[in-house]
């Protein structure tokens, strides 16, 4: 399909490389539920969703990595279990022939501290109890992986200084007695909730040097983060606390070009002011039995193209700095096939 965005420039080509992504599959031997506004969340189909993804991304056989993009496990997993559950679902994941990378996101954390979780995901270098770390498949790429739990009231115990520092936000931000009520929140205020979170001095700082030296080498970057960063790309309330703060480092750069996140079960997308665009990818936990939500991403220099099934829209985003969204009702993904 020649599109306005001019897709058509990638079709056709092979991909430099390839890679598989899938996003907040929840999963807990428990009865089906709901979340607090009413969406069925299938606990026990979501690892049969995850299975799904790892068998098909093995018969692609070109992917060079997997993407988890975080909440693994869902909070309402009996807390005995936790630890066995979170075991049971890294081992679906490890059967994938390669590299796994993952993200923590809320609900990792309601199972288990960072001390215990980090090492079961195999995060990078988590001797501090961070969550973040940066790759290059290849020369002219680099993948950021953000901590959006890094300045948090769940995870680090509860006298640790970015709790301390995540309660003193919530408490000024938030005035309800659950932190993760919006109620009374206006716009972009809705964020101050607790299953969100922030980005940190010190991770700041590491951002800004990691976009710098991929500046220097002329490399592509995809950051990655379990909560979004574009408020139009998700609802306010799933946004990581200080986006703007984020993303206006980001651009002072030109190095990024996309900023993929989950969180957001529905999923969204949009290209920011500076033409990067932002997916949100929508969550493997709601989809009904039999259905699925995961994908691949082929990227190219000039784009990176998703294709996705069922419930996970397939997405096309072209680096070019004159951006224009190529959906007619504005910037919304644009389905191309459903495998
Ligand atoms: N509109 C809302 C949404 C959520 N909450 C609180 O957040 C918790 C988690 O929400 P889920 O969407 O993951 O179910 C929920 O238990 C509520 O405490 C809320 O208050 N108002
Ligand atoms: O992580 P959950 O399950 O609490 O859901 C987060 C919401 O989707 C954010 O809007």
């Amino acid at each position: 399909m020649a599109s306005a965005n001019g897709i058509g420039s990638i079709q056709g080509k092979q991909p430099l490389f390839s890679f598989g992504v899938i996003s907040d599959v929840q999963y807990a031997d428990i009865p089906d539920g709901r979340s607090f506004l009413g969406t069925p969340r299938y606990y026990r189909h979501s690892i049969l969703v995850l299975k799904r993804a790892v068998q098909s991304w093995n018969n692609h056989q070109k992917l060079k990595f997997v993407l988890n993009f975080g909440d693994i496990v869902d909070g309402f997993c009996p807390k005995d279990q936790s630890f066995s559950t979170i075991k049971k679902v890294v081992s679906e994941f490890d059967n994938f022939n390669g590299r796994v990378y993952h993200m923590i996101g809320n609900h990792c954390l309601y199972n288990l501290p960072r001390k215990e979780l980090l090492p079961l995901l195999k995060i990078p270098n988590h001797d501090e109890g961070h969550a973040y770390y940066d790759f290059s498949p290849t020369p002219n790429f680099r993948f950021v992986v953000l901590d959006g739990y890094d300045i948090s009231a769940i995870g680090w115990p509860r006298d640790h200084p970015k709790s301390v520092e995540a309660l003193k936000i919530l408490s000024q931000r938030n005035p309800n007695a659950d932190k993760n009520s919006p109620s009374g929140l206006v716009g972009l205020g809705r964020r101050y909730l607790m299953f969100n979170g922030g980005v940190g001095k010190e991770q700041l700082k590491w951002l800004d040097g990691i976009l710098k030296e991929a500046t220097h080498l002329k490399q592509k970057v995809i950051v990655c983060c379990h909560l979004p960063l574009d408020p139009g790309a998700t609802s306010f309330a799933a946004l990581l606390w200080n986006y703007d703060e984020v993303m206006d480092l980001i651009h002072k750069y030109n190095c990024v070009k996309v900023c993929l996140a989950g969180h957001d079960h529905k999923g969204g997308y949009a290209i920011d002011s500076h033409g990067i665009h932002h997916r949100v990818l929508e969550a493997a936990l709601e989809c009904p039995p039999g259905t699925n939500a995961f994908g691949y991403v082929d990227v190219y220099n000039d784009g990176l193209y998703l294709t996705a099934t069922d419930r996970m829209s397939s997405s096309k985003m072209l680096f070019d700095s004159d951006q224009t969204c190529d959906h007619e009702n504005g910037c919304t993904t644009d389905p191309i096939t459903s495998t």
